[in-house]
């Protein structure tokens, strides 16, 4: 880890436009251009300390030394997580909450969900079949909306998959900072709530009943620490917060499909699975693509570190994006190389693409493995079940847009499934993803 005495400030009175408009390159060029992974600076009017590499988010992630309240910006709760979320809560009600989410994302969970969401994919493709040309990230999206509702026990009517699957793209597309994706993110997320809470209110009446593993049933009927159930809003968020970021990894699903296109070789290997090559190269197109670029915690009291003082209540950003390729733990990092994860001894802190740290204890994503196994599957069904073409187009994605993704939403034509697609897709429906 670099670290310059004293700590390097940024150019500049505040930074959040910078940050908005650099979007991935703004805490890696900032650190590069002051040859230090801890620097200051001010973002939202506030003074903020930017830190980055596997021993920053160590320390990020030490629940003594940070906390999440007051740490995340409004327009944020407002669009992408919704306002009361276990994201900014902090000891015995954010314990509270985790296992109750972590209670709905167990192994039989995770099999489920894999095994709806290529139901779902299969159905898809066999449409694709008789269709000039599709872009994959839309059929990513509608599909993820589909299994995530149906496996979370949310019922959706066919005529309502189009308006459903718009709204949860719309919320997660809202968080870089753009002032009209942030307007239809938070219209988004006020139409989803209501929908939402409309149907934990039919749960608890009774007048729907969907089995009881389900997280609808879950959440409609948990008690929180003090032996309270959630007010009807709060159920709705975290209803919303056990399926919408399913849509997530949607982006993830179109960066393998351009990797395997780039990297023409990956497919093969994909397909042949040997060493669960397909884990390796999930593991790597969640490392190399950009998705979070950063996260935010407050100091929870004064410690030093590097020689440093945090003062209590200072805001504390690490670069997610820039630990992920941080060269102090990757060699060759902006190079795409899934076979770096065969031996990997794995590190919770330096590899983070979906938060740091113990899934149980801190604020590590809950659906890590949700989002992995999705991914191992479908990676799988598309180098096994389907041939396509890829026709010219712009595949570009802009490091300044957060989120992003292939500008074209990387089109396919041509498509078409393998003779034995499913005996194919029966045997990866086996129950074979058991967490390893
Ligand atoms: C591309 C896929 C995904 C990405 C990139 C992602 C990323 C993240 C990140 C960065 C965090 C916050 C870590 C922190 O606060 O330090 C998080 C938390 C969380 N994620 Fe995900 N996530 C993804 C998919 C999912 C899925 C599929 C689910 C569930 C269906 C999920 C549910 C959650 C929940 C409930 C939290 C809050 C955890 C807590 O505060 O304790 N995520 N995720």
């Amino acid at each position: 880890m670099k670290v310059k005495t004293p700590i390097p400030r940024a150019k500049g009175i505040d930074n959040s436009l910078s940050l908005i408009k650099e979007g991935f390159h703004f805490l890696p060029n900032q650190r590069k251009e002051m040859q230090s992974d801890i620097f200051k600076t001010r973002i939202l009017g506030q003074k903020a300390i930017c830190i980055a590499g596997e021993e920053a988010a160590e320390v990020f992630y030490n629940n003594d030394l940070f906390k999440r309240k007051g740490a995340m910006p409004k327009p944020l709760k407002l669009s992408l997580f919704g306002e009361g979320s276990l994201h900014g809560l902090d000891g015995e009600p954010h314990k509270n909450r985790k296992r109750m989410f972590l209670s709905m994302f167990t192994p039989e969970r995770v099999e489920d969900l894999v095994d709806l969401a290529l139901k779902h994919l299969d159905a898809k493709a066999g449409e694709w079949q008789s269709q000039d040309g599709v872009a994959v990230l839309d059929q990513m999206q509608e599909i993820l909306t589909r299994a995530g509702c149906e496996w979370a026990g949310v019922p959706l009517a066919e005529g309502e998959v189009q308006q459903r699957t718009d709204e949860v793209v719309a919320m997660v597309d809202s968080f870089g900072g753009s002032l009209s994706r942030f307007r239809d993110g938070k219209k988004a997320r006020d139409s989803h709530e209501e929908w939402l809470q409309k149907i934990i209110k039919s749960v608890r009446k009774g007048k729907y009943n969907p089995p009881e593993n389900t997280a609808v049933y879950t959440i409609a009927h948990h008690r929180d620490e003090k032996g309270k159930p959630f007010d009807l809003h709060t159920a709705a968020v975290e209803l919303s917060n056990a399926f919408r970021p399913l849509i997530a990894t949607a982006n993830f699903l179109v960066f393998g499909a351009l990797a395997m296109h780039e990297h023409p070789e990956t497919r093969q290997k994909i397909a042949a699975d040997e060493d669960r090559y397909s884990h390796m190269f999930s593991q790597e197109v969640r490392r190399y693509y950009p998705f979070v670029p950063a996260m935010a915690a407050k100091v929870k009291k004064d410690f030093t570190w590097h020689d440093y003082t945090f003062k209590k209540d200072t805001l504390v950003i690490l670069d997610i994006f820039g630990t992920n390729r941080h060269p102090d733990s990757w060699e060759q990092a902006e190079t795409f190389l899934p076979e770096r994860f065969k031996d990997w001894q794995g590190s919770p802190f330096a590899f983070i693409p979906q938060g740091g740290g113990d899934h149980h204890i801190g604020h590590r994503c809950a659906g890590e493995w949700l989002t992995v196994y999705v991914m191992r599957a479908f990676f799988k069904y598309f180098a096994q079940n389907i041939s396509y073409d890829v026709p010219e187009q712009d595949l570009s994605y802009s490091l300044e847009r957060m989120p992003t993704f292939p500008k074209s939403g990387f089109v396919i034509t041509n498509v078409k499934k393998a003779a034995d697609s499913d005996e194919l897709l029966h045997s990866m429906q086996k129950r074979h993803t058991a967490i390893q």
